[in-house]
């Protein structure tokens, strides 16, 4: 059943500023609220700040600035309290260690518990398995990481953050090692746990039509800074990827959605 969305609990990004000792990143950055439900992408060209971004939202990286939950200002939480509240899958695929998917996925549950539900060993056994089945690869709960393909291993890395079931979830690049196949199941399934839960999903994609196809909202930075931020229709324009990737592009919209032809660099 679909949770009923209230802007009472929205993400709120408010003046963030955060870098790397002098080297501002992430300048001044203020968004229009992401709503419970909305699936967010953040787009840029390599070295805008989208990692940097996340990882700050993450309570990863020192921010200045302001980033709420609805009333809860996530800044001032120690790490312990922010993971309660937001899961952040990282761009990075999980080491070759000699765990199960099965012990992997419920480690991240264990290691981080989201507030309010304690939970029974039988029903954490539970919600491991049903994630890892709707990610597709249950038949693998019982094989190794260190026995998984790239691909595999980024599909257990989502099923770690999924099984949290985070009011915000915070994923970069999570279809970047996975088949044609594989990228639509985890677009479809992320976008449907927003809906169903009321989750918010921010997630930094590198392929447009990907993004336009599946995010609610597309977020396009630009060193640091926001160039455009709305619907994929209006967000990706001709002239936002001319002055953002320096590429020649055509981009119309019909009833099937928004058709991107990139067409030479500029
Ligand atoms: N650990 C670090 N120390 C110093 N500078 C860093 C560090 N990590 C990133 N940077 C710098 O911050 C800037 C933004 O990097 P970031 O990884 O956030 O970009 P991005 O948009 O995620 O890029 P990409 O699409 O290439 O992954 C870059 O100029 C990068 O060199």
């Amino acid at each position: 059943m679909t949770k009923m969305l209230s802007h009472g609990d929205a993400l709120r990004i408010e003046g963030l500023t955060t870098g790397y000792g002098g080297h501002v990143v992430v300048d001044a950055l203020t968004l229009a609220p992401m709503l419970p439900g909305q699936v967010v992408s953040l787009l840029g060209p390599n070295a805008a700040g989208k990692t940097t971004l996340l990882r700050a939202l993450a309570g990863l990286h020192h921010a200045s600035g302001a980033v709420r939950l609805g009333e809860v200002d996530l800044l001032s939480l120690p790490l312990a309290d922010h993971a309660r509240h937001v899961t952040y899958m990282p761009q990075s695929l999980p080491q070759r260690v000699a765990l199960t998917v099965l012990e992997a996925v419920i480690g991240a549950l264990k290691a981080s518990p989201i507030a309010g539900e304690p939970l029974s060993g039988h029903a954490i056994t539970e919600r491991a398995l049903d994630v890892i089945e709707r990610v597709g690869i249950g038949h693998l709960a019982m094989e190794g990481l260190n026995h998984l393909s790239g691909g595999q291993r980024q599909l257990a890395s989502l099923a770690q953050a999924l099984v949290r079931q985070p009011r915000v979830l915070l994923l970069d690049e999570p279809i970047s090692a996975l088949d044609l196949h594989y990228q639509l199941r985890v677009m479809k399934l992320v976008r449907a746990l927003a809906r169903e839960s009321g989750m918010i999903v921010v997630m930094v994609l590198h392929d447009l039509s990907i993004a336009a196809r599946w995010s609610d909202r597309i977020v396009l930075l630009s060193q640091g800074r926001l160039v455009t931020d709305g619907p994929p229709a209006e967000a990706i324009t001709a002239q936002a990827l001319a002055d953002v990737y320096r590429v020649a592009a055509r981009v119309r919209a019909d009833a099937d959605g928004l058709h991107i032809v990139i067409e030479d660099t500029l």
